[in-house]
Order: structure tokens, then C-alpha cells, then sequence
């Protein structure tokens, strides 16, 4: 069966009324090939009910141009037109709906349903409602005739949304001059307010003024053959129904945006006549927003096709790196996609326009979100990089540096803030403040780490310093020890301790340490500090003797002009004045030396307090004291020691003593002139020889001479020499005193 005839189409057949669905694909291409599709949105729907066999086709011919088959007179009355034809004026934007003639005698009984359906699909679809009546039927048949009209009104409302004011045109057919125009409009006009307020009406339509709904008029027309008054008649008609310019133009205020675009007209009567046929609830704008949404969906997709290169390059450019002025992209991207969204879908229904551009909005910016984590992946990892980059950088740099690198490093962290809000296109949409918050403290902790590595290298550096200056304070101090020796190492480290400590707060401060951790910094300074100094103070204290030994000799050696002493102008006497008097200054040092304990003391928490708010240190930060409290570990030398270098010294003390006495005697002998000695040897040989044949001289000598050459042999050298010492002394000190003072004694009487 032919449907398309290229300039009319059978809209609703005998197919579609028995499969209760359309020929969509027949009706595009009916759409596509008429050129009614090229009329987009811009035209009116004109359609025609009434009885059979009353000129229907015959008068939308005459009006519009149409080719809608007639009946032909010379056949019996029988159904020409089956459900729905659809055509186009030939000139204007006006689509003609012909309509299958209601009460035909062709429909079996209960196919009313059928006449109701394609009615119901006629006023569904139209503007303008034509209803055609002959005049010698508006008597006691119109009441029937128009039966069909209360049902359709009557679906209409209860199933469609009246969202256009639909325009009823009574045309009325074989018009006589003489009847009555006034007479036949009212009659219509009351039948069809009679059939509104018949009609059971939904809710929103129960106080509605019929007129507000529908408008009506009456039209007449002579009998067709009457050519040149019908013409003139169906002129105005059409002037009416397709001219904008005529003053009568029935839809003047129509609003042409509310029209489903050609395009998609097929769809959209496929549904409506999907659920007309099945006899559904059905609501036109409902179908409205299907078609918008089905095609809103379609551009969306074509528009998130059209920028998927794009995303896909950005997509891979922030894999490999940050990009610059990401969120600018993603703008430019949304944009895109936008105008091309807004180029084909801006005519549609205008919820579902807005609704698919949110959606295809909202699709864009979560792949832009997986983008941007990437883009915030990136951007830590340059960041972080780039702080370990000037890290290494600051190992190799002194401490002291560091406060002010700390300080360009922050700029690390507005760096990143100001990259990351270049990198959202809506303020706080992917929540880059806690970005920004957790990079800060990554950021925070990674320095912070660092200072403390630092902080703890530069301890070790700060102790070795404190302990070398610790060793030049005790060092200057043991080289000369004097009474003063604990006031100057407790003045001199306190003032190089001072300075260091002020230096180190100085410098925690500046690194940002808490303050309860420079304080603990400065604590742990303070004791190790301080153990360095008992260190340093331990090691020197075995020098004590030796120092005081050499500052013995140098004063009882020495005489006051730093000359040594001639010790043979000397009496023993003053010898041994000399030799107590010094003796008894080095022990009164040794006995200072004795200090057992050094007291560290604690600042005053106040001081403290002070120092904090000001930054700049209180003067006296750091106290120590020197005692000789005995009661702690912190001791010196303690009494094993002290007695020990005592002993010795006093020895090593005695030795010089006993050398001195010794040189004072020695100078005597040295006084005989030495040929002398050769005199007394050369008158004494004969006598020593004569003494040696002598057995109490020979034997002993034999005696000693083999005790000497024993010992070497068994390897007890020093043996034989000591014993030869203590002989020496003995005799010294006891034989020859007491001969030279005799001599002296007797050269003195
Ligand atoms: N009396 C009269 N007859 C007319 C008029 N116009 C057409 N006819 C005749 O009525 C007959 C039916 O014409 P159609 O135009 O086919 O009528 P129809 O209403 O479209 O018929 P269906 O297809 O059955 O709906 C034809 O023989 C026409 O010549 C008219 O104005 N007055």
C-alpha cells in the first residue's frame, strides 16, 4: 500500500491503526522529501473533522492546494479518507491534517473507538480544529454529530496539558443566504459550551473559562459549486488561516517556540500515537520533554564528542606534567562544548535545554576533577621536588642561613596555592583548600625534619666548639695556676657560654622551634655544655701536678729577676726558706685545685620569660657555681687523687730541694783549684799502690768489683748504681757535712 504520495502522507492508515504504531522511518523520509521539515518550528497545524462524505477533502484542496483524494460523485457515498492524511499548503507553513469522516457507516458497531482515536490524534496534534457541518444538519442532528466532539474535548483534557489555546472553526457547508448566521453561531457556540459543561474535568480545569481554552468560530461557506463565491470564501478562509498580515489571522499570539521541531515530529507522533492507540495517559508537553530530552541527549553526546580531543590532550599533557593555567583549559573546553551543545539544541524545550547543559556541564568538570587530581599529583610532587632540590642545597650552607632560606621555602607553599587556584574553575568545587592545607603541612613537617637533622649536626659541632673553647679557658688557666683559677674559668666560660647560648636561642627561634622545644634545646645546651667543661676540667686536672711542680721550680730555681739561683751564695738557711716558702704557694694552689664540685644552676624562669618575648637574651641567662661541696658526682679530684699528687709533688718538691743543697756543696769541691787534684794524685799513687798489696784494701775491692760484674751479668744493671748512689748520699750527707763543717768551723775560729 502506497503511504507517501511526496505531497500528502497517510499519517495514520489501516497498519497503524491495527499495529498502534506508526511508520516512523516511511513518515522521516516523508518529512525530509515534502520539505516540511525545512519549516522547523514555524508552522501551524490546520485539521478537519465531520460526517463522511461532506466535502472534508474537498474544501482543504480549495484552501491549501492539497491533493487529498475526493470522492467521486458518479460512486456511491463510501469512506474516501481512512484515518489520517497529513500534507502542506502549498505556499505557507501550514500543515493540513485530513481526517477520517466520524459516524461512517464503513465502521462497524464499537469501532467508534477508532473514529475517537484518530479525532483524538487530530485535536491532539492541531491548531485549528475545523469541524465540518452542513447547514441542513445543524437541526436535529448536530447534537449527534458532535458527540465525537465531547468525547475528544473530553480525553483532551483529562489526558493532554492545555498549554495553547486551540481555535475551533466551524465551517459551515451549503450555506444558504437566507438562513440565519446569528442563529447558527449561537447554536454552535451552545453546544459546545453545553458539551463543556457536560465534560467531567480534572481539577485544574474545573473553574476554567471554556474561552480561555478554545476559540470559537463560524465560518460559512456556499455550495462548492457556486465557483466564484466559494473561491472568494475559501480565499478569506485561508487568508485567515495561513496570511500573517490579515487582521483576522487566527494565531497571531501564537508562541511558535512552544512547536515540536519538524525534525523531530515523527518521534513525537509516533509516541503520541503509541499512546492514543493504547489508550494511555498521555501528556503533551511530557512528550515534548521526551523528544528534548531524547534529543538533548543526542547533542550532548555530539558536543562531548566534539571536545574530546581536547580533553584528551589535557589529559595527557597533566600525566607527564602540571599544566599552566589548567582551570583556563577546562573554561575553554566547557565553552566549547557548550556553543556546540547550544548551536542544535537551544530550541528545545527549554527545562530539558537547561537540564542536558547542566548535565553535559557537570560531565565535563568530573573528568576535568580526575584531571585536576592528577594536576594536584603534579604540582606536590614539582613542589616537593623542587624543596628537596634547596634542602640539599642548604646542607652544604651554614645554619645560620637557614632562618632566611626557611623563610624564601615558604614561598613554596604560595606558590603551590596560587598554581592550585589557577587550577579550579569554581572556588572551593574540588575542595583544593584541604589540598593546599595538607601540602602546607607536608611542606611544614618536611622542614621541620630537616631542621631538626640540621639542628642535631650542628649540635654535635656546637659541643666540639664549646669543648675546645672549654679547653682553651681550663688550658690558659692550669699553664698559670693561680688563685684566681676557678673565678676566671667560671668568668670566661660563662661569658663564652653566654654568647654561644644567645646565639643558639637566636637561631631556634629563627628556625621556628616550639617554644617548649627551645627550651629543651637549651636545657640539653646548657648540660652538655657543662659536662664538656667537667670534662675538659677532668682531663687537665693531671696536669696539676706537673704545672704546679714546673711553677714550684720557677720560683725556687729562679730568682725574682728570672734568673737562676746560685745556690752556693746561699746559706743552707736560706735555702730552705726559699724552698718552704714556695713549697707551701704550690700546695695552698693544690689545696684550691681541690674544689670538688661545680654547681650548675638554672636561670630564672622569669628571665626566661623575658628573654622570650623579647627575642633579644636577658643579660644573665646561665648560672654556675664553684664549691667544694663534696656530696656529688661532679668532683674534680677527689681525696685519693689530691693525696697523690700531693705525695708526689712533695717529692718531686723535696728532689729540687735536695739538688739544690746538693749544688750548694758541690760548688764547694768545685772551688779547689784542679791542679791541685792532680798534686794530691801525683803524691798519692806510690801510697794507693802500696795500699793495694794490702789485703784489706785488695779483698773488698775484689769483693765489690765481682758484685758489680755479677750483677751486670744476671742483667741487674741499675743495681750496682743505685747502691753506689746510696753510698754517695751517705757519704754526703752525713761523712762529708760533717768534715767540711769541721773545716769550716775551724777556718771560722
Ligand atoms: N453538497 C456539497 N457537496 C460537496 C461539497 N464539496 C464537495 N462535495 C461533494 O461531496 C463529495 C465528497 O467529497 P469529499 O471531499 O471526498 O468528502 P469527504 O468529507 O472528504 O469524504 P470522506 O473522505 O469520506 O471523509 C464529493 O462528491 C464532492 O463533490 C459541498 O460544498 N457541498
Amino acid at each position: 500500500m502506497i503511504k507517501n504520495y511526496g505531497d500528502r502522507y497517510h499519517l495514520i492508515d489501516k497498519k497503524a491503526l491495527e499495529d498502534k504504531q506508526l511508520d516512523k522511518d516511511q513518515l522521516i523520509e516523508f518529512v525530509k522529501t515534502s520539505g516540511i521539515s525545512e519549516i522547523g518550528k514555524n508552522y501551524n497545524i490546520v485539521s478537519i473533522i465531520g460526517s463522511q462524505s461532506t466535502g472534508k477533502s474537498t474544501l482543504l484542496n480549495q484552501l491549501f492546494g492539497t491533493k487529498f483524494d475526493v470522492q467521486n460523485r458518479q460512486q456511491s457515498v463510501g469512506q474516501t479518507t481512512v484515518g489520517i492524511w497529513i500534507s502542506k499548503d502549498v505556499q505557507n507553513n501550514v500543515v493540513v491534517l485530513d481526517v477520517e469522516g466520524s459516524d461512517s457507516v464503513e465502521r462497524k458497531s464499537g469501532e467508534n473507538m477508532v473514529e475517537n482515536q484518530t479525532a483524538l490524534m487530530a485535536l491532539a496534534m492541531s491548531h485549528c480544529f475545523i469541524i465540518n457541518v452542513f447547514l441542513n444538519a445543524l437541526g436535529q442532528h448536530t447534537s449527534c454529530q458532535l458527540s465525537i466532539i465531547k468525547i475528544i474535548m473530553q480525553q483532551n483534557l483529562k489526558l493532554f496539558q492545555q498549554d495553547t489555546v486551540k481555535h475551533i472553526i466551524f465551517v459551515v457547508r451549503d450555506w444558504d443566504e437566507d438562513a440565519n448566521y446569528e442563529e447558527a453561531s449561537r447554536r454552535l457556540n451552545g453546544y459546545l459550551l453545553s458539551i463543556w459543561n457536560e465534560i467531567p474535568k480534572p481539577d485544574q480545569y474545573k473553574e476554567t473559562d471554556f474561552h480561555k481554552l478554545f476559540s470559537v468560530q463560524v465560518v460559512t461557506l456556499v455550495y462548492y459549486k457556486m465557483k466564484k463565491e466559494f473561491v472568494e470564501q475559501t480565499n478569506e478562509l485561508h487568508s485567515k488561516l495561513s496570511n500573517q498580515q490579515d487582521p483576522n489571522f487566527i494565531f497571531k499570539d501564537f508562541d511558535y517556540e512552544k512547536n515540536v521541531r519538524w525534525s523531530d515530529m515523527p518521534q513525537y507522533l509516533s509516541n503520541i500515537w503509541e499512546v492514543i492507540s493504547n489508550n494511555k495517559d498521555l501528556n503533551l508537553p511530557n512528550e515534548k520533554i521526551l523528544i528534548s530530552n531524547m534529543r538533548c541527549s543526542q547533542i550532548k553526546l555530539e558536543a562531548l564528542e566534539g571536545v574530546k580531543q581536547l580533553n584528551e590532550d589535557l589529559q595527557n599533557r597533566v600525566r607527564t606534567k602540571f599544566v599552566d593555567n589548567f582551570a583556563q583549559e577546562c573554561q575553554s573546553i566547557l565553552s566549547l562544548a557548550s556553543k556546540l551543545y547550544d548551536k542544535d539544541a537551544r530550541d528545545y524545550h527549554i527545562e530539558v535545554y537547561k537540564e542536558k547543559e547542566k548535565e553535559l556541564k557537570d560531565e565535563l568538570i568530573n573528568r576535568f576533577f580526575t584531571y585536576f587530581q592528577k594536576q594536584t599529583e603534579q604540582l606536590k610532587q614539582h613542589y616537593m621536588n623542587v624543596l628537596t632540590e634547596n634542602l640539599e642545597t642548604l646542607k652544604r650552607e651554614s645554619i645560620y642561613n637557614l632562618p632566611d632560606r626557611l623563610n624564601e621555602l615558604d614561598l613554596l607553599k604560595v606558590q603551590f596555592e596560587e598554581q592550585l587556584a589557577k587550577s579550579v574553575i569554581e572556588i572551593d568545587l574540588w575542595q583544593e583548600k584541604d589540598h593546599v592545607k595538607y601540602f602546607k603541612q607536608q611542606i611544614d613537617s618536611q622542614l621541620k625534619a630537616f631542621v631538626e637533622a640540621q639542628l642535631a649536626t650542628f649540635k654535635q659541632q656546637l659541643d666540639n666548639i664549646i669543648k675546645s673553647e672549654c679547653d682553651k679557658i681550663v688550658s690558659s688557666q692550669v699553664l698559670n695556676i693561680s688563685p684566681k683559677f676557678w673565678l676566671q674559668i667560671e668568668s670566661d666560660y660563662y661569658t663564652m657560654i653566654t654568647e654561644k647560648y644567645q646565639k643558639y636561642e637566636v637561631l631556634l627561634i629563627g628556625l621556628r622551634v616550639q617554644q617548649k622545644q627551645i627550651d629543651d634545646y637549651l636545657n640539653k645546651f646548657e648540660e652538655d655544655s657543662f659536662h664538656n667543661l667537667k670534662q675538659v676540667i677532668a682531663v687537665a686536672s693531671g696536669r696539676f701536678k706537673d704545672q704546679l711542680f714546673q711553677q714550684f721550680k720557677a720560683q725556687f730555681v729562679r730568682a725574682a729577676d728570672g734568673q737562676p739561683r746560685n745556690w752556693q751564695k746561699l746559706t743552707e738557711e736560706e735555702i730552705f726558706h726559699i724552698y718552704t716558702e714556695a713549697r707551701d704557694k704550690v700546695f695552698s694552689l693544690l689545696d684550691l685545685l681541690r674544689i670538688r664540685k661545680i654547681k650548675f644552676q638554672k636561670q630564672l624562669l622569669a628571665l626566661k620569660q623575658k628573654a622570650k618575648t623579647l627575642i633579644v637574651t636577658a643579660n644573665q641567662k646561665v648560672q654556675y657555681q664553684i664549691s667544694s661541696d663534696a656530696d656529688s658526682d661532679d668532683i674534680v679530684l677527689n681525696d685519693v687523687f689530691y693525696t697523690q699528687v700531693k705525695m708526689q709533688l712533695a717529692e718531686d718538691i723535696d728532689v729540687q730541694y735536695q739538688d739544690a743543697i746538693q749544688k750548694h756543696k758541690q760548688d764547694f769541691l768545685q772551688n779547689i783549684p784542679k791542679p791541685f787534684w792532680f798534686l794530691l794524685l801525683f803524691f798519692m799513687y806510690d801510697d794507693v799502690l802500696r795500699w793495694m798489696g794490702n789485703p784489706l784494701f785488695l779483698y773488698p775491692i775484689l769483693i765489690i768489683l765481682c758484685f758489680v760484674g755479677f750483677c751486670i751479668a744476671i742483667g741487674l744493671h741499675s743495681l750496682p748504681k743505685l747502691a753506689f748512689q746510696w753510698v754517695f748520699r751517705t757519704v754526703n750527707q752525713a761523712i762529708i757535712p760533717l768534715i767540711f763543717g769541721g773545716i769550716s768551723k775551724l777556718k771560722g775560729s
